[in-house]
């Protein structure tokens, strides 16, 4: 089949060469010229260093290259996606499945980015989520690795996992699109508190409540939001949430240690050097919990620290001397 990839940083290039591997025309769009050159000049994305593209790997910086495909993913930071949606509109042919692997909420409207997609392409694709524990470095280094396909139409859902399905690469299907973004969002969030934690010296217990109650509070949205619950507990909800919170190849569990060292958000985001969605999802979670109507102290607590400038010990100090209350007094379990 022929495939766009659009969107050249770690996860489109490590997306694009599993997509080759299953025997497809794949291409590889860059929004950057420099970006583009120096792939086809090194044969290396430095987003993704060590993994080696190979010539079939085809690489533009032209957008039109998703006509006549049968599949385009959409892999740009969350803050380009509604802008690379709108340029897709007149060029992708009807009926094109559109695969959203970004993880975020749209800054604006903190609408999920399959809306967005969905807004921009007004109908003309099946938009589906593809979402999990999948660091791209490992997924580039073809490690066994296991992702949630989520869409409206099972069918569509299981063209994707065809697709993207391998032997070191397994594909479940879902039709809960709702509970798989928030995971995805929000599970960035939870993982710069459990960097910060690190960063300050803090335990594997406390990485374990901070894990444990943050996944409880994106249940709790999520499950307000329409997302089923069952979502939280599978690969794109608690797998997730392992696999950033614990990983030194996240770039918000790193941003968040460097945040836990009393770096300013800023710079630590620069030091990172690559997108840190976490950051724009904290403020995100604040509206969304606001519309929802439910209680997220950990992501409050994230807001406060990253856009409000408070002392993370007098955060932590707050959230460990909330109200008693009992564990199962959850209203989404
Ligand atoms: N890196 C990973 O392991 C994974 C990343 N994701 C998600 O994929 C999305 C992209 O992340 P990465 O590939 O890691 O990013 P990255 O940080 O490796 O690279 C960012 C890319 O965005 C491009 N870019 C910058 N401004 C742009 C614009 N205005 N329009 C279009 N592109 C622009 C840059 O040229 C660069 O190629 C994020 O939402 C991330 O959460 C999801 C799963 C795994
Ligand atoms: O989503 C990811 C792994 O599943 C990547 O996380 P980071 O953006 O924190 O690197």
């Amino acid at each position: 089949m022929k495939i766009t990839v659009v969107g050249s940083g770690a996860w489109g290039t490590a997306l694009a060469l599993l997509l080759l591997e299953n025997g497809n025309d794949v291409t590889l769009w860059s929004y950057h010229q420099e970006e583009s050159n120096r792939m086809r000049d090194t044969h290396e994305n430095p987003m993704l260093k060590g993994v080696p593209l190979p010539e079939e790997l085809k690489l533009t910086t032209d957008l039109s290259s998703v006509k006549g495909c049968g599949l385009v993913v959409l892999a740009t930071p969350s803050f380009a996606v509604r802008a690379t949606a709108a340029q897709l509109r007149e060029l992708v042919d009807p009926g094109t499945i559109v695969v959203s692997v970004s993880k975020g909420i749209e800054k604006d409207t903190s609408l999920r980015l399959s809306q967005v997609i969905e807004e921009e392409l007004q109908g003309k694709c099946p938009v589906v989520v593809l979402s999990g524990p999948s660091h791209a470095e490992e997924v580039g280094r073809r490690i066994p690795t296991g992702v949630v396909a989520a869409a409206d139409e099972l069918s569509v859902a299981q063209k994707v996992q065809d697709l993207f399905m391998n032997p070191r690469f397994r594909v479940y299907t879902s039709d809960d699109k709702v509970g798989t973004e928030i995971c995805a969002a929000l599970k960035n969030v939870i993982a710069l508190c459990a960097g910060c934690c690190d960063g300050m010296g803090y335990g594997d217990n406390t990485k374990a409540l901070l894990m444990t109650r943050g996944l409880a509070e994106m249940a709790r949205l999520g499950v307000a939001l329409g997302g089923r619950k069952e979502t939280f507990t599978g690969l794109a909800g608690v797998g997730d949430l392992i696999v950033t919170c614990t990983s030194m190849h996240s770039r918000n569990r790193r941003c968040g240690i460097l945040l836990g060292q009393g770096k300013e958000i800023h710079e630590a985001m620069q030091e990172v050097g690559a997108v840190v969605e976490g950051y724009y999802a904290a403020a995100n979670a604040q509206a969304l919990a606001e519309k929802a109507g439910v209680e997220m102290p950990i992501a409050q607590a994230a807001y406060e620290v990253l856009y409000q400038g408070r002392d993370v010990h007098a955060v932590i100090t707050d959230l460990m001397g909330r109200a008693k209350r009992s564990e199962l007094d959850e209203s989404w379990s």
